[in-house]
């Protein structure tokens, strides 16, 4: 279970950050507040627009930030009290982590399966459900900078869950990915929730969140605005769609603000 108690996240900018974002305020408050409950055997789906605060508040959960404010507990474990607990029970994938280019598929698997402490033979069989799945055999011994885009999205999509986490916390996993790869990942991640597995996902692809989550969480402006099942969410916004959903919430946000 992932149980998220009011984060706030707060950066501090440099001159050149307030430069980008056009601003003279020397922080930026990238999650505001937000608390969400995700349970074992679902898909989450954190949907927000750019900037929303989806990645930050990832990042959060896998101990690869420090909350400004604020707790959360994966599995009973705080992320900042026992970070080791909880890197052991999650599986993150993220687009800034990037795969050593120099290395083959094959060998950043072994590596990420010893870090874990994953035995020889457990890690074998892992390797070998996984790189059937995602047809990676084919391409395991090429050296990671000569694959392309989907090649390395399920490389590293094999990587995090070298050693069968019981979460997967993915953000926007199908992201530059063709329509075929995009429905192996999301078909996967299904299957790991059939398993018991908890996951949780960054999208801002609305017919993906339609599909795949269980329970979506939308995120504006770092606040989640908005939390329920698909029939939920189109029940409270008189919606046919969640497009329109999200835009009626969004509105009536920008609204409020
Ligand atoms: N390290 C950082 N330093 C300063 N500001 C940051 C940092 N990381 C994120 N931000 C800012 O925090 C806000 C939220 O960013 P975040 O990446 O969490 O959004 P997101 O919802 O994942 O968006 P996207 O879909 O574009 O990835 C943005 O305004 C971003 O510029």
């Amino acid at each position: 279970m992932i149980e998220i108690k009011n984060l706030s996240k707060i950066f501090k900018l440099n001159k050149k950050q307030m430069a980008e974002l056009k601003t003279k305020d020397p922080v930026k408050t990238a999650v505001d507040d937000l608390s969400l409950t995700a349970k074992k055997g679902e898909i989450y789906g954190l949907l927000g627009p750019n900037g929303a605060g989806k990645t930050t508040t990832l990042r959060c959960i896998a101990t690869i930030i420090k909350p400004t404010k604020g707790e959360i507990y994966v599995n009973g474990h705080e992320v900042q009290k026992e970070p080791e607990a909880v890197r052991t029970s999650i599986g993150f994938l993220t687009s800034d982590i990037k795969l050593d280019e120099q290395f083959d598929v094959d060998y950043m698997f072994q590596f990420f399966g010893r870090l874990h402490n994953v035995p020889k033979d457990v890690l074998n069989r892992r390797k070998e459900e996984l790189f059937t799945y995602f047809g990676i055999k084919e391409f395991a011994h090429k050296q990671i900078k000569e694959l392309s885009t989907g090649m390395k999205q399920k490389a590293a999509i094999a990587v995090s869950l070298a050693h069968n986490p019981d979460i997967v916390i993915f953000d926007e996993p199908t992201n530059g990915l063709d329509i075929i790869t995009a429905r192996s990942v999301t078909d996967y991640l299904k299957k790991l929730k059939d398993e018991g597995k908890l996951i949780i996902v960054s999208t801002h692809i609305m017919s993906e969140a339609e599909k795949l989550c269980d329970r979506i969480g939308i995120i504006v402006d770092g606040r989640k605005i908005a939390e329920g099942t698909l029939g939920e969410l189109l029940h409270e916004t008189g919606a046919e769609d969640l497009e329109d959903a999200f835009f009626e919430l969004y509105r009536n946000r920008k609204e409020e603000a």
